[in-house]
């Protein structure tokens, strides 16, 4: 495993920030964090990173334990902050060369050039870092992560603020270096999760409540929906008398949206409602529950 994070809680003086949470990551998965505000995220990564301790506990990374290797770990170990501390008055090039240096990196000049060229810097790279946009920053950010070549990535939030072009690029480069790094991302955006992650895990409150793949979790809903298109116009309460159904949502007088437990089959009983009363059906198709709805419903 390059992560494994067992029991691992998380005082700040009363507050429970993170509270006897467990997952892995295996080589080479990109690992999608994801919770609301507050939930825990930044904390978690912090105490994989060896940046702050755990209160109880143990996390240990490519098989060692954070707090009894903690140089060795940070070696193994490229980390984004949320807030990306960059030296603002550094120009980008001799920030890259600073960072190599700290991580002792051999053929310093090479290296950076190369993660220069990896995460598409060319153009800005005789910038101030403080003359940057916000994506090319993120951009500096990941090189700096990955000037070592480590084994680990952690990323704290490494698309908010970016423009949708900028967070299509960042999404396609942080998928190109999880090809060859375990990555653990956190996140707001599900479709961020449904692009570029292999497995989810969400928190809440400092709670783990969810450790699936994307698709584990879509099937984990209970419900079912179905849209139903008639030819001619139906009223809703006729519709509330087909059997199984639980809710129907009116989208035009023709057309519907009917609910009801994954156990039955409703396509059956639609479909015997509309020939026992001689109507035709237009449309009719499962509706797939978003990714975004499942994280409100776990999250609420
Ligand atoms: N140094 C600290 N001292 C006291 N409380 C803290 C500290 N750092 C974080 N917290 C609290 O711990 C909880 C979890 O914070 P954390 O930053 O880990 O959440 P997060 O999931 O990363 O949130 P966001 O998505 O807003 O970045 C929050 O209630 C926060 O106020």
């Amino acid at each position: 495993m390059s992560i494994t994070v067992k029991h691992l809680t998380k005082y700040y003086g009363q507050q429970t920030a993170v509270n006897n949470i467990s997952f892995e990551a295996k080589k080479g998965e990109i690992l999608g964090f994801l919770g609301p505000n507050g939930a825990g995220k930044s904390t978690t990564m912090k105490i994989i990173t060896g940046f702050i301790p755990a209160s109880e506990g143990h996390v240990e990374v490519c098989g060692m334990d954070v707090n009894e290797h903690p140089i060795e770990i940070r070696k193994k170990i490229g980390y984004l902050p949320e807030h990306n501390p960059l030296y603002l008055d550094m120009y980008v090039k001799e920030y890259l060369s600073f960072v190599a240096k700290i991580y002792k990196v051999k053929n310093v000049k090479a290296r950076v050039a190369e993660m220069i060229q990896k995460v598409g810097l060319e153009k800005e790279q005789h910038k101030r870092i403080g003359a940057l946009s916000k994506g090319y920053r993120q951009r500096v950010g990941l090189a700096q992560a990955i000037i070592h070549d480590p084994e680990v990535l952690i990323l704290d939030e490494p698309t908010s603020g970016l423009d949708p072009n900028q967070l299509v690029e960042i999404r396609a480069l942080i998928k190109k270096i999880g090809e060859e790094k375990t990555v653990m991302l956190s996140t707001h955006i599900m479709q961020e999760v449904e692009a570029i992650c292999d497995k989810v895990i969400i928190i809440k409150n400092g709670d783990l409540v969810a450790n699936n793949t994307a698709a584990e979790l879509q099937n984990q809903t209970e419900e079912v929906v179905i849209y139903v298109e008639f030819e001619g116009d139906i009223s809703r309460n006729q519709l509330k008398t087909i059997e199984n159904v639980s809710r129907v949502e009116k989208i035009s007088n023709s057309a519907f949206l009917l609910s009801g437990n994954k156990q039955n089959d409703l396509r059956k009983n639609i479909a015997s409602f509309a020939q026992k009363n001689e109507l035709l059906i237009l449309t009719m198709k499962v509706e797939e529950k978003s990714l975004e709805e499942v994280f409100k419903a776990l999250t609420k």
